[in-house]
């Protein structure tokens, strides 16, 4: 059956990154199509963080070339690259918001700084985000400290939305929180990837979430990418290191649950 050619949102090629001389990376390659749901999974250490960090243009990788929405990025500057960061949404494993700001302030600030609109424009926009991920209104004149975990995770999801991002990136979303509050977040992922046609990017140790919210899962080892699949074929891959990851306790769990898919 013909396919329709899908477009690429981000595509790495041979990229390398090294801390003195400790290489993380050496010739990884990925490309992940649009609208994708994509964990990064792989080892403590294996360098998912740093990856996010590079897809999201905070940090610069040693060697090779990412191309965001088709676009080189080692050729670009300036606007060209403003461009491409109003295009990605990052939120960061602590929420990363400002404690001195509201919630609503946080999610204004990137909105301030891209867009000049009426203060009353900014709430209304920013309130709309704070609805979209599922945080009653009340919370939008709270301080991030007095926000629970869950409840913080979503103000920060909601700052991510702030300019209407066409990628998400989300590092270790449900680390610390409970089994229903990681559940209740997952449906929201899943929610916002349907109605804002994301393509979604999380570095995540959760096989929860991973079996419930990706479609795409890359798994990084030997410095590399060494397969992008469905987590149902992940978990049945032969890969020595593939393999070892998920002989635990969680995978087997992983593995109960796609003998009761099959
Ligand atoms: N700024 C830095 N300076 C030096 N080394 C760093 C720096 N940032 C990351 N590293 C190292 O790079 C490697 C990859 O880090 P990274 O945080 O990306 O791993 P990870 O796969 O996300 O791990 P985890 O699952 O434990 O969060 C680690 O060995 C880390 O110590």
């Amino acid at each position: 059956m013909a396919m329709l050619e899908r477009n690429k949102i981000v595509e790495l090629q041979a990229i390398a990154t090294q801390f003195a001389d400790h290489v993380v990376h050496h010739q990884l390659d990925l490309t992940i199509y649009q609208g994708e749901r994509v964990a990064l999974v792989g080892g403590s250490g294996t360098g998912k963080s740093v990856l996010l960090s590079e897809i999201a243009l905070l940090r610069e990788p040693d060697a090779g070339e990412i191309m965001l929405f088709g676009q080189p990025v080692t050729q670009l500057s300036g606007q060209g690259l403003a461009g491409l960061r109003k295009q990605i949404g990052m939120m960061f494993q602590q929420g990363a918001l400002f404690s001195s700001l509201t919630v609503l302030e946080n999610i204004i600030l990137p909105l301030q700084e891209h867009q000049r609109l009426s203060q009353s424009l900014l709430e209304e926009l920013a309130m709309l985000k704070l609805r979209l991920t599922g945080l009653p209104e009340q919370a939008a004149h709270l301080y991030p400290q007095s926000l629970s975990g869950g409840m913080l995770k979503r103000a920060a999801v909601a700052r991510a939305l702030a300019l209407d991002p066409a990628l998400l990136l989300l590092d270790e979303p449900t680390a610390g929180l409970d089994p229903a509050g990681a559940s209740a977040f997952d449906d929201m992922l899943l929610e916002l990837h349907a109605s804002l046609n994301l393509t979604l990017i999380l570095v995540t140790h959760d096989l929860d979430s991973i079996w419930r919210v990706t479609d795409q899962v890359a798994f990084l080892g030997d410095q590399r990418v060494l397969a992008k699949q469905p987590i149902e074929m992940m978990v049945k891959d032969e890969h020595p290191v593939i393999k070892a990851y998920f002989a635990n306790n969680r995978a087997k769990r992983a593995a109960i649950k796609l003998e009761s898919t099959a």
